[in-house]
């Protein structure tokens, strides 16, 4: 029989146990110590990892109070509060024993043992100690990957008029209670802003879980969100906390809200009514403390109105409605994501001196930007990417840009003033060749770089 990894500290004055009880544990554990005297502990303590201590609680001949045993039960756990200590006591200190216990000790043995009794406490003593040690990385890691998954979605940009309003609401709401529903077009933002919340909020030392309802396939939905126990479908196979459970003190975020189906919709209304989840197979309703904040880019009201959305739903999670603009309504903050993406890429592909050119910034600013931050975050990482000179240019984009202004006027004018012409021109041109930079440019006989500085003099 192979020996276990541990190691095990026996603390007793009288010889005779020590080397008995050793001699027992010798034979299933791989490290045991033993000491005669207590006073040793710091010292042992500090020099190697000790899994159990196993302690005597008298010392002194003549002396059975247990009040030595209390002492040094005190004193390790003031050096490690969570070290897994057994006590040995003989059979008439039983309720002095039972009150170490009540101040931290793992159990008790009785003197003279039971072999049998000894080795299945010092097994369960070593299963709990494994299982703390398993908390405590978890722990870690959860915190580590809770600081990367913060710095990767990093500040929140934007100073714009729009972005200001916003944030107005962002600030009083954060810190309340109140359900949240962020709109917007995607790509906007509103994962980020969750984000934002969360992080101004009480929860936010918790976990900040993203459910993507648009992501699950139907018959996942349930499970996902409220749990399962082990053997309640075919692919259950183990029990499974739900996502409200895992978002306990922190926030959970259900974002694209209008892919619940029907049948769900009345659940969940029910779930935040209750503030209780019940695991698929289980009638044990587990209570959640968890902030709720929801998003959609479908337009809820109209599907009330179609029935295909539950109007109580809707009034339930819209207790403050959010809604970030599209990025062609703030162009303000176009300058402001350029250069933060361009911060971001620059470190991420190790090219720290790569510059953009005016006109490479007045291309970003004239493009209207239908897939929002996302397509320019995405713009500005593929133009790091590929350039490969010491500066980025218009080539380096892959843009198909349409002036907001030029859609739907004709080219007859009644003004002649020679900018404003020339202005209609420019747009007119781009339109015509679909946002192609170069064929436009060719067409008004011009260089590329000549019509991006007029691009850039007209603001288009
Ligand atoms: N104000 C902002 N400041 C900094 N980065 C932002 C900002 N808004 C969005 N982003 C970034 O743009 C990308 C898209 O944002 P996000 O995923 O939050 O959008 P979304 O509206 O939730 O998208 P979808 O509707 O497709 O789910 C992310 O990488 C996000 O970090």
């Amino acid at each position: 029989m192979s020996k276990i990894n541990a190691t095990i500290l026996i603390i007793d004055d009288d010889e005779d146990v020590l080397l008995s009880a050793k001699l027992l544990l010798k034979k299933h554990y791989l490290n045991v110590i033993t000491q005669n005297n207590p006073r040793e502990i710091n010292q042992i303590i500090s020099k190697q990892k000790i899994d159990i201590i196993v302690l005597d609680m008298n010392y002194r001949i003549g002396y059975n109070d247990g009040k030595e045993g209390m002492y040094w039960l005190n004193h390790i756990l003031n050096i490690d509060s969570r070290m897994i200590v057994i006590l040995m006591t003989a059979y008439g200190e039983v309720r002095l024993a039972v009150n170490a216990i009540k101040n931290g000790a793992f159990d008790f043995i009785l003197k003279p043992w039971s072999n049998e009794k000894f080795l299945s406490t010092i097994r369960a003593g070593l299963e709990l100690k494994r299982t703390n040690e398993k908390i405590d990385i978890l722990k870690q890691t959860n915190e580590t990957l809770l600081i990367e998954n913060d710095k990767k979605f990093g500040p929140l940009i934007g100073k714009s008029k729009a972005m200001n309003v916003v944030m107005d609401v962002v600030e009083r709401v954060s810190v309340t209670d109140a359900n949240v529903l962020i709109l917007g077009e995607n790509g906007t933002g509103k994962q980020h802003l969750a984000r934002e919340i969360h992080k101004r909020s009480k929860q936010s030392k918790g976990p900040f879980i993203h459910v993507d309802l648009g992501s699950l396939s139907e018959n996942l939905f349930e499970s996902e969100l409220f749990g399962h126990k082990k053997g309640s479908f075919t692919d259950a196979y183990e029990d499974k906390p739900g996502r409200f459970e895992i978002a306990e003190n922190g926030t959970i975020f259900l974002d694209e809200i209008g892919n619940l189906p029907i049948n769900l919709q009345s659940k969940l209304l029910a779930v935040l009514q209750e503030r209780k989840t019940t695991r698929i197979g289980e009638s044990i309703e587990r209570p959640f403390n968890a902030r709720i904040l929801f998003a959609t880019n479908a337009p809820l009201k109209q599907w009330v109105a179609e029935g295909i959305f539950r109007q109580d739903l809707l009034f339930r999670i819209n207790t403050v409605e959010i809604e970030i603009p599209p990025l062609r309504d703030r162009p303000e903050d176009i300058l402001d994501f350029i250069n933060h993406f361009l911060n971001v890429y620059k470190t991420k592909y190790n090219k720290p001196n790569l510059k953009i050119s005016k006109e490479a910034i007045q291309a970003l600013k004239s493009h209207n930007w239908p897939g929002n931050v996302r397509e320019i975050q995405h713009t500005i990482e593929r133009s790091v990417i590929m350039s490969d000179s010491g500066q980025i240019m218009p080539s380096d984009f892959n843009l198909t840009i349409i002036p907001k202004s030029a859609k739907g006027r004709s080219l007859e004018f009644d003004n002649f003033n020679i900018q404003e012409v020339e202005k209609l021109l420019v747009e007119k041109a781009i339109e015509k060749h679909d946002g192609n930079i170069s064929k436009a440019a060719k067409e008004l006989g011009l260089t590329r770089a000549a019509l991006y500085r007029r691009m850039e003099k007209y603001d288009l």
